[in-house]
């Protein structure tokens, strides 16, 4: 159960006075999400979802609420934050701060076929278009200066492959990071966690992505590959599926053509987000915060994927 702080139609009263949604009139905690409390909220307007923030602090959380708005504004189907009666759109709750925002319709599809990656495709690549002018900045918090910090916190709990690995592939990326051909990708904000689990669909149809909470400025790339990694493999073995790859590939190329240096880059990034979430994965289960990862994600996961990207050379993207 994630809700990490409790709260009930009572302590609301007051509080949601602030925003133009009426009484409220029901709040169910939502058991799924690891990093905050997230509630179903009804109110007399309707059905939201009311986010407190565990642990990110009032100074970070307006890059991610603002860009929600901006999204939501450009007809990107993303929760839209309801403003309060000064216009800010987080607000304290419990000491912690809140939010409110739409709720959207539909489930995530956890099997999916061509038809539903070439739908996340498509809402990626728009989604990349239409944050380009977004005009606040900030790093990809999980970007290579974090792997940098991260992996000697983790290295003491590997095994001798496995820091060997770490340490060669962040090496590797490193290095990668210094070329012209990294200096050329496309960039700006980005998802840089749009799993199935953070998009809904209603039949084949998708209906919105959400959770933006790890959002940050990086290249339209890693975003590609970070959704790659999830949506397009087999879940065991971790390979790649052709007919999913080339769906999503193929919708998003449609709307955002790739460009050669996408092209040369492919591989290399793959490799990243694969690094990424084994990296996030090792940590959260070595070195747990408080509130935080009842039940941790397996890190051997992404540590397959991984080595399968290092050892086997994905297709090609469309030209
Ligand atoms: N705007 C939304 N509309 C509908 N459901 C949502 C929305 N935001 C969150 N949820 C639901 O809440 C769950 C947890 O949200 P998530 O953002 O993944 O939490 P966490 O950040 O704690 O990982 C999701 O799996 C989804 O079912
Ligand atoms: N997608 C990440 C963890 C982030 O979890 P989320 O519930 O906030 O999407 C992973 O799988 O490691």
């Amino acid at each position: 159960m994630a809700v990490f702080t409790a709260v009930t139609l009572d302590d609301l009263n007051q509080w949601i006075k602030q925003f133009p949604l009426g009484q409220a009139r029901a709040l169910k905690g939502i058991a799924s999400g690891i990093e905050n409390s997230n509630f179903f909220l009804t109110t007399e307007r309707g059905e939201y979802v009311l986010t407190i923030f565990e642990n990110l602090d009032f100074d970070q959380l307006p890059f991610y609420l603002q860009l929600m708005r901006h999204l939501a504004r450009r007809g990107i189907p993303v929760p839209d934050p309801v403003p309060n009666e000064h216009g800010d759109l987080v607000v304290p709750l419990h000491g912690k701060p809140a939010a409110v925002v739409t709720k959207l319709e539909g489930a995530s599809q956890m099997d999916p076929q061509p038809v539903h990656c070439a739908e996340a495709g498509t809402m990626l690549a728009r989604m990349h278009l239409a944050a380009h002018d977004f005009p606040l900045q900030q790093p990809n918090l999980r970007g290579l200066d974090w792997w940098l910090e991260t992996a000697p916190k983790v290295m003491p709990f590997l095994s001798p492959e496995n820091a060997q690995l770490l340490s060669s592939e962040i090496a590797f990326q490193q290095a990668f990071a210094g070329t012209d051909t990294y200096r050329q990708l496309a960039h700006g904000p980005v998802h840089a966690d749009l799993f199935r689990n953070n998009v809904m669909f209603v039949g084949d149809k998708l209906t919105g992505c959400f959770d933006f909470y790890f959002a940050g400025c990086d290249t339209w790339l890693f975003d590609v590959a970070v959704t790659v990694n999830d949506w397009c493999i087999d879940q065991q073995s971790g390979k790649l599926d052709t007919a999913r790859l080339s769906a999503l590939l193929d919708a998003y190329h449609a709307v955002r053509p790739f460009t050669d240096a996408d092209r040369a880059a492919w591989q290399t990034m793959l490799r990243a987000a694969a690094l990424r979430f084994w990296l996030s994965r090792l940590y959260d289960l070595h070195l747990p915060r408080e509130a935080e990862l009842l039940t941790p994600h397996d890190p051997t996961h992404f540590e397959r994927i991984l080595r399968d990207r290092v050892e086997h050379a994905a297709q090609e993207l469309p030209a």
